[in-house]
């Protein structure tokens, strides 16, 4: 087959498919980290799932306001309508999602009242609100987002394949964001996000222009390194 390459070389429609191979040990490192690989072979520490679960619920707080953001920047510089319907039902999702971790807390006896955000965790929840500065593209912006997204989606649905030993008490966690309209609502996300590449590396032959293409690439990189270090508080070592 004939593949079409623009001016940077890059497949067409192809930009995050070939960020995924060149990247491919962290982002592994995200999607396989030992906390997840642990739920699915059913030898969770629950100490460390409920250490996780109470600095998600804080993390999640401030994802909303993330995604109010792009919802504007969609709105204002999206070439295509349909991206404000998906990012719509995204946020319609983190309203049940609040709800959802509310509940799961008080299951677990995790107090939200007594949680303290951990130094990982404030600084991801910075680096979402240094994305909402109107400054941000667009693009860089849903890249951001599709990689939060994604991690989450693929480690769950990980713990929810066939042979895992996902612990029962688990199994509604890991279908919150494993279950396949997720994974559907996460191909849409890549859909747009891949439109987007394409057009931005059409656009750098324009002069002038930001490198809108790299910026996205660095953002998904810092995005994948932080989902590490946020899984890694589960450990619970890293106060
Ligand atoms: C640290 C982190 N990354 C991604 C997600 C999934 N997005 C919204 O729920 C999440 N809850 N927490």
């Amino acid at each position: 087959m004939d593949v079409k390459k623009n001016i940077v070389g890059v497949d067409r429609g192809e930009v995050i498919e070939t960020w995924l191979k060149k990247h491919r040990l962290i982002y592994t490192g995200a999607t396989r980290h030992p906390l997840i690989l642990s739920i699915r072979d059913g030898t969770v520490h629950l100490s460390s799932f409920k250490r996780w679960l109470g600095q998600d619920c804080i993390f999640v707080r401030a994802f909303v306001p993330f995604a109010a953001s792009l919802l504007i920047k969609a709105w204002k510089e999206s070439d295509n309508r349909s991206d404000l319907d998906v990012l719509l039902g995204g946020l319609a999702a983190l309203n049940d999602e609040i709800a959802w971790f509310k509940q799961e807390a008080a299951k677990w006896g995790v107090l939200l009242s007594e949680i303290v955000p951990q130094k990982t965790n404030e600084e991801y929840c910075r680096f979402l609100e240094s994305l909402m500065s109107p400054e941000v593209e667009y693009t860089v912006a849903i890249t951001a987002y599709w990689a939060i997204e994604a991690v989450y989606q693929e480690s769950f649905a990980h713990c929810l394949e066939d042979g895992s030993k996902t612990p029962p008490e688990l199994l509604e966690t890991c279908q919150r964001w494993g279950n396949p309209g997720f994974g559907q609502y996460c191909s849409a996300l890549r859909n747009i996000v891949n439109r987007r590449l394409e057009r931005a590396s059409d656009d750098q032959l324009k002069e002038g222009l930001d490198d809108v293409l790299k910026k996205a690439e660095v953002v998904f990189l810092r995005v994948l390194e932080y989902e590490v270090d946020f899984w890694n508080m589960s450990r619970g070592d890293s106060l």
